[in-house]
Protein backbone atom coordinates (compact mmCIF):
# COMPACT_ATOMS: atom_id res chain seq x y z
CA UNK A 1 0.00 0.00 0.00
CA UNK A 2 1.38 3.63 -0.69
CA UNK A 3 1.85 6.09 2.08
CA UNK A 4 -0.26 8.29 2.80
CA UNK A 5 0.26 12.18 2.08
CA UNK A 6 0.96 14.29 4.62
CA UNK A 7 -1.28 17.15 5.09
CA UNK A 8 -1.80 20.07 7.46
CA UNK A 9 -5.32 19.43 6.81
CA UNK A 10 -5.19 16.08 8.30
CA UNK A 11 -8.57 16.62 11.04
CA UNK A 12 -11.18 16.16 8.76
CA UNK A 13 -14.72 16.82 10.42
CA UNK A 14 -18.19 16.03 8.58
CA UNK A 15 -20.87 17.67 9.59
CA UNK A 16 -24.55 15.41 8.20
CA UNK A 17 -24.78 11.46 9.10
CA UNK A 18 -26.88 11.08 5.17
CA UNK A 19 -25.83 9.07 3.05
CA UNK A 20 -23.98 11.71 1.49
CA UNK A 21 -22.09 12.39 4.71
CA UNK A 22 -21.41 8.54 5.52
CA UNK A 23 -19.78 8.65 2.42
CA UNK A 24 -17.47 11.14 2.33
CA UNK A 25 -16.27 10.35 5.94
CA UNK A 26 -15.26 7.20 4.07
CA UNK A 27 -13.66 8.97 1.48
CA UNK A 28 -11.60 10.94 3.78
CA UNK A 29 -10.65 8.09 5.79
CA UNK A 30 -9.44 6.45 2.84
CA UNK A 31 -7.17 9.67 1.92
CA UNK A 32 -5.51 9.17 4.92
CA UNK A 33 -7.26 11.60 7.22
CA UNK A 34 -8.53 11.75 11.23
CA UNK A 35 -12.10 11.54 10.31
CA UNK A 36 -14.79 12.70 12.75
CA UNK A 37 -18.71 11.94 11.47
CA UNK A 38 -21.34 14.16 13.24
CA UNK A 39 -24.84 12.43 13.12
CA UNK A 40 -27.90 14.87 14.15
CA UNK A 41 -30.04 11.80 15.16
CA UNK A 42 -29.32 9.77 18.69
CA UNK A 43 -30.19 6.73 17.02
CA UNK A 44 -28.09 7.44 13.98
CA UNK A 45 -25.00 7.90 16.12
CA UNK A 46 -25.76 4.88 18.44
CA UNK A 47 -25.72 2.60 15.33
CA UNK A 48 -22.70 3.97 13.60
CA UNK A 49 -20.91 3.77 16.90
CA UNK A 50 -21.90 0.29 18.00
CA UNK A 51 -23.49 -1.31 15.02
CA UNK A 52 -20.56 0.09 12.62
CA UNK A 53 -23.07 0.53 10.10
CA UNK A 54 -25.50 3.69 9.15
CA UNK A 55 -28.65 1.46 8.94
CA UNK A 56 -31.17 4.40 8.42
CA UNK A 57 -29.41 6.31 5.35
CA UNK A 58 -26.32 4.16 4.21
CA UNK A 59 -27.29 0.57 4.51
CA UNK A 60 -24.80 -2.13 3.76
CA UNK A 61 -21.37 -0.21 3.98
CA UNK A 62 -19.46 -1.07 7.27
CA UNK A 63 -17.88 1.65 8.80
CA UNK A 64 -14.32 0.90 9.61
CA UNK A 65 -13.44 1.40 13.50
CA UNK A 66 -11.09 4.49 12.84
CA UNK A 67 -14.11 6.38 11.55
CA UNK A 68 -14.59 8.34 15.02
CA UNK A 69 -18.74 9.59 15.42
CA UNK A 70 -20.14 12.07 17.39
CA UNK A 71 -23.40 14.05 18.18
CA UNK A 72 -21.74 16.47 19.76
CA UNK A 73 -21.39 19.64 17.81
CA UNK A 74 -18.02 20.52 20.67
CA UNK A 75 -16.19 17.39 18.69
CA UNK A 76 -15.56 19.53 15.89
CA UNK A 77 -13.41 21.98 18.02
CA UNK A 78 -9.90 20.65 16.97
CA UNK A 79 -11.10 19.45 13.18
CA UNK A 80 -8.54 21.42 10.62
CA UNK A 81 -11.25 21.30 7.83
CA UNK A 82 -15.43 20.57 8.19
CA UNK A 83 -17.12 19.09 5.07
CA UNK A 84 -20.87 20.43 5.64
CA UNK A 85 -23.06 17.68 4.38
CA UNK A 86 -26.75 18.64 5.94
CA UNK A 87 -29.97 19.17 3.30
CA UNK A 88 -29.55 22.72 1.38
CA UNK A 89 -32.44 23.99 3.68
CA UNK A 90 -31.05 23.20 6.95
CA UNK A 91 -27.48 24.51 6.30
CA UNK A 92 -27.71 27.83 7.42
CA UNK A 93 -29.04 26.34 10.89
CA UNK A 94 -26.22 23.94 11.13
CA UNK A 95 -23.75 25.93 10.52
CA UNK A 96 -24.88 28.59 12.98
CA UNK A 97 -25.45 25.75 15.23
CA UNK A 98 -21.44 24.70 14.96
CA UNK A 99 -20.11 28.04 14.08
CA UNK A 100 -19.00 28.48 17.41
CA UNK A 101 -17.32 25.47 18.09
CA UNK A 102 -15.11 25.73 15.36
CA UNK A 103 -11.16 25.56 14.87
CA UNK A 104 -10.42 29.79 14.25
CA UNK A 105 -9.62 29.56 9.96
CA UNK A 106 -10.81 26.14 9.67
CA UNK A 107 -12.49 26.17 5.86
CA UNK A 108 -15.95 24.55 5.60
CA UNK A 109 -16.57 22.86 2.56
CA UNK A 110 -20.16 22.84 1.38
CA UNK A 111 -21.67 19.23 0.25
CA UNK A 112 -25.02 20.21 -0.21
CA UNK A 113 -26.26 20.74 -3.44
CA UNK A 114 -29.48 23.08 -3.41
CA UNK A 115 -30.57 27.31 -3.37
CA UNK A 116 -32.55 28.57 0.26
CA UNK A 117 -36.24 28.24 -0.39
CA UNK A 118 -36.53 31.93 1.54
CA UNK A 119 -33.67 34.02 0.52
CA UNK A 120 -32.62 32.44 -2.99
CA UNK A 121 -28.96 32.27 -0.80
CA UNK A 122 -26.99 29.94 -2.80
CA UNK A 123 -25.43 27.46 0.02
CA UNK A 124 -21.81 29.56 -0.51
CA UNK A 125 -24.02 33.01 0.70
CA UNK A 126 -25.55 31.09 3.08
CA UNK A 127 -23.23 29.01 5.22
CA UNK A 128 -20.33 32.48 4.79
CA UNK A 129 -23.48 34.37 6.68
CA UNK A 130 -23.64 32.38 9.33
CA UNK A 131 -19.82 31.36 9.83
CA UNK A 132 -17.24 33.91 11.48
CA UNK A 133 -15.24 36.12 8.88
CA UNK A 134 -12.01 33.95 9.70
CA UNK A 135 -13.61 30.79 8.54
CA UNK A 136 -13.73 30.16 4.91
CA UNK A 137 -15.81 28.62 2.40
CA UNK A 138 -15.38 25.96 -0.26
CA UNK A 139 -17.73 23.75 -2.47
CA UNK A 140 -17.10 20.29 -3.20
CA UNK A 141 -20.03 19.34 -6.04
CA UNK A 142 -19.97 16.91 -9.01
CA UNK A 143 -21.98 13.63 -10.23
CA UNK A 144 -21.61 11.31 -7.01
CA UNK A 145 -23.81 8.91 -6.19
CA UNK A 146 -22.92 8.07 -1.62
CA UNK A 147 -23.92 4.35 -2.45
CA UNK A 148 -20.65 4.43 -5.17
CA UNK A 149 -18.57 6.74 -3.79
CA UNK A 150 -18.47 4.66 -0.16
CA UNK A 151 -17.87 1.85 -2.25
CA UNK A 152 -14.75 3.02 -2.91
CA UNK A 153 -15.81 3.06 -6.96
CA UNK A 154 -13.65 6.02 -8.79
CA UNK A 155 -15.20 9.34 -8.91
CA UNK A 156 -14.15 12.76 -9.60
CA UNK A 157 -15.79 15.69 -7.90
CA UNK A 158 -15.51 19.70 -8.26
CA UNK A 159 -13.83 21.53 -5.43
CA UNK A 160 -14.65 25.03 -6.06
CA UNK A 161 -12.26 27.69 -3.56
CA UNK A 162 -11.51 31.51 -4.22
CA UNK A 163 -8.73 30.86 -2.32
CA UNK A 164 -5.80 28.74 -4.55
CA UNK A 165 -3.31 27.97 -1.48
CA UNK A 166 -6.56 26.99 0.50
CA UNK A 167 -8.18 25.05 -2.50
CA UNK A 168 -4.39 22.88 -3.06
CA UNK A 169 -4.92 22.09 0.36
CA UNK A 170 -8.07 20.79 0.62
CA UNK A 171 -7.54 18.81 -2.68
CA UNK A 172 -4.83 17.20 -1.41
CA UNK A 173 -6.27 16.27 2.20
CA UNK A 174 -9.20 14.85 0.38
CA UNK A 175 -8.54 13.31 -2.93
CA UNK A 176 -7.09 9.37 -3.09
CA UNK A 177 -7.12 7.06 -5.96
CA UNK A 178 -11.00 6.61 -6.18
CA UNK A 179 -12.05 10.23 -5.55
CA UNK A 180 -10.52 13.07 -8.06
CA UNK A 181 -11.16 16.43 -6.90
CA UNK A 182 -10.36 18.90 -9.45
CA UNK A 183 -9.87 22.76 -8.41
CA UNK A 184 -11.54 25.02 -9.69
CA UNK A 185 -11.82 29.27 -8.34
CA UNK A 186 -15.72 29.49 -10.21
CA UNK A 187 -17.46 29.27 -6.25
CA UNK A 188 -20.92 30.73 -7.82
CA UNK A 189 -20.56 28.55 -11.07
CA UNK A 190 -19.69 25.16 -9.03
CA UNK A 191 -22.92 25.49 -6.94
CA UNK A 192 -25.66 25.97 -9.83
CA UNK A 193 -25.48 22.63 -11.59
CA UNK A 194 -25.58 20.56 -8.61
CA UNK A 195 -28.75 23.17 -7.10
CA UNK A 196 -30.66 22.93 -10.90
CA UNK A 197 -29.95 19.65 -11.79
CA UNK A 198 -32.04 17.86 -8.99
CA UNK A 199 -34.98 20.08 -10.83
CA UNK A 200 -34.20 18.37 -14.14
CA UNK A 201 -33.66 14.84 -12.60
CA UNK A 202 -37.50 15.29 -11.30
CA UNK A 203 -38.40 16.12 -15.23
CA UNK A 204 -36.18 13.39 -16.71
CA UNK A 205 -37.97 11.30 -14.20
CA UNK A 206 -41.62 12.37 -15.28
CA UNK A 207 -40.57 11.52 -18.78
CA UNK A 208 -39.73 8.30 -17.51
CA UNK A 209 -42.56 7.53 -15.57
CA UNK A 210 -44.79 8.53 -18.49
CA UNK A 211 -42.82 6.72 -21.29
CA UNK A 212 -42.31 9.55 -23.46
CA UNK A 213 -38.78 8.31 -24.30
CA UNK A 214 -35.01 8.93 -24.86
CA UNK A 215 -34.83 11.24 -26.89
CA UNK A 216 -36.82 13.40 -24.50
CA UNK A 217 -34.52 12.72 -21.85
CA UNK A 218 -31.85 13.80 -24.41
CA UNK A 219 -33.83 16.92 -25.00
CA UNK A 220 -34.27 17.89 -21.37
CA UNK A 221 -30.54 17.19 -20.41
CA UNK A 222 -29.32 19.55 -23.56
CA UNK A 223 -32.19 22.63 -22.68
CA UNK A 224 -31.74 21.76 -19.36
CA UNK A 225 -28.10 22.74 -19.27
CA UNK A 226 -28.99 25.86 -21.69
CA UNK A 227 -31.31 26.85 -18.99
CA UNK A 228 -28.21 26.05 -15.83
CA UNK A 229 -25.49 28.01 -17.99
CA UNK A 230 -28.04 31.20 -18.04
CA UNK A 231 -28.89 31.07 -14.94
CA UNK A 232 -24.54 30.65 -14.13
CA UNK A 233 -24.04 33.17 -16.32
CA UNK A 234 -26.44 35.75 -14.65
CA UNK A 235 -25.11 35.32 -11.30
CA UNK A 236 -21.52 35.61 -11.99
CA UNK A 237 -20.30 31.95 -13.06
CA UNK A 238 -18.31 30.80 -15.85
CA UNK A 239 -19.65 28.97 -19.11
CA UNK A 240 -16.82 26.36 -18.91
CA UNK A 241 -17.83 25.75 -15.11
CA UNK A 242 -20.71 24.04 -16.64
CA UNK A 243 -18.99 22.00 -18.88
CA UNK A 244 -17.44 20.14 -16.04
CA UNK A 245 -17.91 17.55 -13.39
CA UNK A 246 -20.13 20.02 -11.70
CA UNK A 247 -22.36 21.04 -14.21
CA UNK A 248 -22.92 18.79 -17.30
CA UNK A 249 -21.25 15.81 -15.54
CA UNK A 250 -23.86 16.09 -12.47
CA UNK A 251 -26.80 16.44 -14.72
CA UNK A 252 -25.97 13.80 -16.88
CA UNK A 253 -25.36 11.35 -13.85
CA UNK A 254 -28.67 12.37 -12.16
CA UNK A 255 -30.53 12.66 -15.55
CA UNK A 256 -29.66 8.67 -16.26
CA UNK A 257 -29.92 6.58 -13.39
CA UNK A 258 -32.83 5.49 -10.91
CA UNK A 259 -30.24 5.34 -8.19
CA UNK A 260 -31.04 9.33 -8.10
CA UNK A 261 -33.66 10.17 -5.41
CA UNK A 262 -34.70 12.96 -7.56
CA UNK A 263 -35.01 10.88 -11.01
CA UNK A 264 -36.81 8.30 -9.35
CA UNK A 265 -38.99 10.54 -7.52
CA UNK A 266 -40.08 12.60 -10.93
CA UNK A 267 -40.57 8.77 -11.88
CA UNK A 268 -43.50 7.89 -9.35
CA UNK A 269 -44.64 11.30 -10.24
CA UNK A 270 -44.73 10.61 -14.05
CA UNK A 271 -46.57 6.64 -13.26
CA UNK A 272 -49.13 9.07 -11.07
CA UNK A 273 -48.46 9.11 -7.67
CA UNK A 274 -48.61 12.11 -5.70
CA UNK A 275 -45.98 14.11 -4.20
CA UNK A 276 -47.46 13.47 -0.73
CA UNK A 277 -47.68 9.91 -1.33
CA UNK A 278 -44.13 9.78 -2.36
CA UNK A 279 -42.31 12.01 0.27
CA UNK A 280 -44.53 9.78 2.71
CA UNK A 281 -42.51 6.70 1.90
CA UNK A 282 -39.15 8.20 2.27
CA UNK A 283 -36.83 9.32 4.83
CA UNK A 284 -34.24 10.54 2.75
CA UNK A 285 -33.74 14.02 0.58
CA UNK A 286 -35.04 14.86 -3.04
CA UNK A 287 -33.67 18.32 -2.95
CA UNK A 288 -35.18 19.21 -6.47
CA UNK A 289 -38.51 19.72 -4.81
CA UNK A 290 -37.53 22.61 -2.12
CA UNK A 291 -35.07 24.01 -5.36
CA UNK A 292 -37.45 24.05 -7.71
CA UNK A 293 -39.49 27.10 -6.35
CA UNK A 294 -35.86 29.07 -5.47
CA UNK A 295 -34.37 28.41 -8.39
CA UNK A 296 -37.98 30.20 -10.43
CA UNK A 297 -37.90 32.86 -7.99
CA UNK A 298 -34.27 33.46 -8.48
CA UNK A 299 -34.39 33.26 -12.33
CA UNK A 300 -37.58 35.84 -11.95
CA UNK A 301 -35.67 38.56 -10.12
CA UNK A 302 -32.92 38.03 -12.53
CA UNK A 303 -35.20 37.70 -15.49
CA UNK A 304 -33.64 34.17 -16.79
CA UNK A 305 -35.64 32.42 -18.51
CA UNK A 306 -36.07 28.40 -17.15
CA UNK A 307 -39.00 27.20 -18.80
CA UNK A 308 -38.14 23.06 -17.55
CA UNK A 309 -37.96 24.38 -14.26
CA UNK A 310 -40.86 26.56 -14.23
CA UNK A 311 -42.72 23.56 -15.19
CA UNK A 312 -41.26 21.17 -12.56
CA UNK A 313 -42.31 24.18 -10.18
CA UNK A 314 -45.63 24.26 -11.69
CA UNK A 315 -46.37 20.49 -11.23
CA UNK A 316 -45.17 20.15 -7.53
CA UNK A 317 -46.06 23.65 -5.79
CA UNK A 318 -48.82 24.72 -8.23
CA UNK A 319 -50.78 22.08 -8.88
CA UNK A 320 -50.49 21.93 -12.53
CA UNK A 321 -51.31 18.62 -14.05
CA UNK A 322 -48.43 16.73 -15.96
CA UNK A 323 -50.19 16.50 -19.29
CA UNK A 324 -51.07 19.96 -19.57
CA UNK A 325 -47.48 21.22 -18.55
CA UNK A 326 -46.36 18.73 -20.76
CA UNK A 327 -47.87 19.92 -23.40
CA UNK A 328 -47.34 23.44 -22.54
CA UNK A 329 -43.65 22.96 -22.99
CA UNK A 330 -43.78 21.12 -26.27
CA UNK A 331 -46.13 24.05 -27.53
CA UNK A 332 -43.55 26.97 -27.11
CA UNK A 333 -42.42 28.41 -30.24
CA UNK A 334 -39.55 28.11 -31.89
CA UNK A 335 -36.15 29.14 -31.15
CA UNK A 336 -32.62 29.26 -31.72
CA UNK A 337 -30.24 26.66 -30.23
CA UNK A 338 -28.10 29.26 -28.38
CA UNK A 339 -27.61 29.72 -24.75
N1 LIG B 1 -26.83 11.05 -1.45
C1 LIG B 1 -26.08 11.42 -2.49
O1 LIG B 1 -25.76 10.59 -3.36
C2 LIG B 1 -25.59 12.81 -2.59
C3 LIG B 1 -26.14 13.84 -1.84
N2 LIG B 1 -25.70 15.11 -1.99
C4 LIG B 1 -26.28 16.21 -1.22
O2 LIG B 1 -25.94 16.06 0.14
C5 LIG B 1 -26.94 16.67 0.97
C6 LIG B 1 -27.34 15.69 2.05
O3 LIG B 1 -27.94 14.58 1.41
P1 LIG B 1 -27.85 13.09 1.95
O4 LIG B 1 -26.67 12.87 2.80
O5 LIG B 1 -28.02 12.21 0.77
O6 LIG B 1 -29.14 13.02 2.87
P2 LIG B 1 -30.02 11.74 3.23
O7 LIG B 1 -31.26 11.81 2.44
O8 LIG B 1 -29.24 10.49 3.17
O9 LIG B 1 -30.38 12.01 4.75
C7 LIG B 1 -31.15 13.09 5.15
C8 LIG B 1 -30.28 13.96 6.05
O10 LIG B 1 -31.04 15.11 6.41
C9 LIG B 1 -30.79 15.38 7.78
N3 LIG B 1 -31.86 16.21 8.30
C10 LIG B 1 -33.20 15.92 8.28
N4 LIG B 1 -33.87 16.93 8.91
C11 LIG B 1 -32.93 17.84 9.31
C12 LIG B 1 -33.00 19.08 10.01
N5 LIG B 1 -34.15 19.58 10.44
N6 LIG B 1 -31.84 19.73 10.24
C13 LIG B 1 -30.65 19.23 9.82
N7 LIG B 1 -30.54 18.07 9.15
C14 LIG B 1 -31.67 17.38 8.92
C15 LIG B 1 -30.71 14.00 8.39
O11 LIG B 1 -30.09 14.05 9.65
C16 LIG B 1 -29.88 13.28 7.36
O12 LIG B 1 -28.50 13.52 7.57
C17 LIG B 1 -28.07 17.06 0.02
O13 LIG B 1 -27.96 18.43 -0.28
C18 LIG B 1 -27.80 16.23 -1.24
O14 LIG B 1 -28.27 16.84 -2.43
C19 LIG B 1 -24.69 15.43 -2.85
C20 LIG B 1 -24.09 14.45 -3.60
C21 LIG B 1 -24.49 13.06 -3.53
O1 LIG C 1 -26.27 14.54 -6.19
C1 LIG C 1 -26.35 13.38 -6.50
C2 LIG C 1 -25.47 12.76 -7.50
O2 LIG C 1 -24.43 13.61 -7.86
C3 LIG C 1 -27.39 12.53 -5.87
O3 LIG C 1 -28.56 12.70 -6.58
P1 LIG C 1 -29.96 12.38 -5.89
O4 LIG C 1 -30.05 13.29 -4.68
O5 LIG C 1 -30.99 12.70 -6.91
O6 LIG C 1 -29.94 10.94 -5.51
Amino acid sequence: MSAVPPSPLNRIGVVGGGAWGTALALAALRAGRETLLWAREPAVVEAMSIRRENRDYLPGVPLPDALRVTGDLADLGDCDAVLLVSPAQHARSVTAGMAPLLKPGAPVVVCAKGIELDSHALMSEAVGAALPAGNPVAILSGPTFAAEVARGLPTAVTLACADHDLGTALVAALGSRTFRPYLSDDVVGSQIGGAVKNVLAIACGVVEGRRLGDNARAALITRGLAEITRLALALGGRAETLMGLSGLGDLTLTCSSLQSRNMSLGAALGEGKSLAEILAARRSVAEGVYTAAAVVGLAAKLGVDMPICAAVDAILNRGAGLDETIDGLLSRPFRGEGV
